[in-house]
């Protein structure tokens, strides 16, 4: 089952730079703000919990990073949302019986947490990711 929209992330070319705008339009503290590297995907992230869902900003870490492509051929903004779902196998079998197939097997996101993306061509030309929960 998909529980809560996780969060909405947002390509940009310089983390601190955005996170200052981030934090005067949605009035976060810095207990609300958590910043981390996630080589696995190339990104430094910051995202900013807003009650059930966070906003995830995206710098691309080296000239590799997807992020780096998309900043190139698109500019800053709405890069993806992501899902969340208390078992993501079960999730990508779902989608798979319906011939949704995510671009690549789970991997690490931010936290630890498994992720798996869909292609934006299979999916509105929206980026779409599915994110699992840790469980309390
Ligand atoms: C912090 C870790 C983790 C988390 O815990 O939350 C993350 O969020 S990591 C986020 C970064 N990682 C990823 O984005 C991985 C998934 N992305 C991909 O696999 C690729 O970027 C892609 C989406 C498959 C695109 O790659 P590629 O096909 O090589 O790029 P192109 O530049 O050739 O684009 C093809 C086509 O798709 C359009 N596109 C690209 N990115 C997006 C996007 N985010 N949203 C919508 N559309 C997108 C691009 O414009 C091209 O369209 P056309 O020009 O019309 O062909
Ligand atoms: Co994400």
């Amino acid at each position: 089952m998909i529980s809560n929209i996780d969060h909405i992330a947002i390509a940009v070319h310089d983390l601190e730079n955005s996170l200052e705008q981030f934090k005067i339009l949605t009035d976060a503290t810095d207990a609300q703000i958590r910043i981390e590297e996630v080589p696995s995907e190339k990104v430094r992230v910051a995202f900013i919990q807003i009650g059930n869902s966070k906003i995830e900003l995206l710098e691309p870490l080296g000239t590799a990073s997807p992020i780096t492509r998309f900043l190139e051929k698109r500019g800053e903004g709405l890069h993806h949302i992501a899902l969340e779902t208390e078992n993501l196998e079960a999730e990508i079998k779902r989608t798979v019986k319906e011939n949704l197939l995510p671009i690549s097997a789970p991997s690490e996101g931010a936290g630890g947490k498994k992720v798996v993306f869909f292609n934006p061509k299979d999916t509105g030309k929206v980026l779409v990711e599915f994110i699992q929960k840790i469980q309390d």
